[in-house]
């Protein structure tokens, strides 16, 4: 099986007991000012724990496993396969608050394809990490490069981050665009333009 830098689970960080992760909690509804034994936050730590664990799911996910079925039966299908809009839910990892938004995934298919499921949880194990939108574009695109081996591919995300919303800068409807166009989405003009088409122009629209 192909493993390429960033392909599979970071290396195993020593992880805490689940009771060691609510005392955290504790300590940080403390330091926003509260009391953990009051009635209403009693039950948080176990509630945020368990929140953590799904926002999180993804590094329990080997995203390169999530490519490996693949079909060869296409009778010779050799065009672009899109999958638009797909919905991002990311943790920034400078201030772990939300990153929202949606994902375009494209390939050109060298022989065989993927079922069209597995590029949305490509992106859903990617996501669900504490991530820059850089590094989360690139890793969709170098993982389906490295293990489909089409002849191109091309992610585009466009994202709104609650950091800049809800903190810090303030600023709504802000929405930033990434790109990672590989193979003949990179060096064919026509074939990124078809694909740019076929998402719509991401600078234009708004983030439903
Ligand atoms: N390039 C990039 N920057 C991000 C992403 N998510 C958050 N950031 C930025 O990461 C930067 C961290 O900057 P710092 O100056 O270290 O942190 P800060 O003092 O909290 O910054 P402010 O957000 O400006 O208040 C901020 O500019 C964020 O807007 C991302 O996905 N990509
Ligand atoms: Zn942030």
């Amino acid at each position: 099986m192909l493993r390429g830098p960033g392909l599979s689970r970071p290396d195993a960080v020593a992880r805490p007991s689940r009771t060691e992760a609510e005392e955290a909690v504790r300590t940080l509804i403390r330091w926003a000012g509260d009391d953990p034994a009051r009635e209403g936050l009693v039950g948080t730590p176990d509630r945020v724990v368990r929140s953590y664990e799904e926002f999180f799911a993804g590094y329990g996910i080997d995203p390169v496993e999530i490519l490996s079925r693949t079909f060869e039966e296409t009778d010779g299908y050799d065009e672009m396969v899109v999958l638009r809009d797909i919905r991002v839910e990311s943790y920034c990892e400078h201030h772990m608050v939300p990153i929202i938004g949606k994902a375009h995934v494209a390939y050109l298919p060298r022989r065989r394809v993927v079922g069209i499921s597995k590029l949305a949880r490509l992106v859903e194990a990617y996501g669900k990490r504490l991530q820059i939108q850089e590094k989360m574009t690139a890793q969709i695109a170098n993982t389906i490069d490295e293990v489909l081996q089409p002849e191109g591919v091309a992610v585009v995300v466009e994202a709104q981050h609650q950091c800049m919303t809800t903190r810090g800068v303030h600023k709504t409807g802000v929405t930033m665009v990434t790109s990672r166009m590989l193979g003949a989405f990179r060096t064919d003009p026509s074939t990124r333009r078809e694909f740019l088409t076929m998402i719509g122009n991401p600078s234009s629209r708004g983030m439903e």
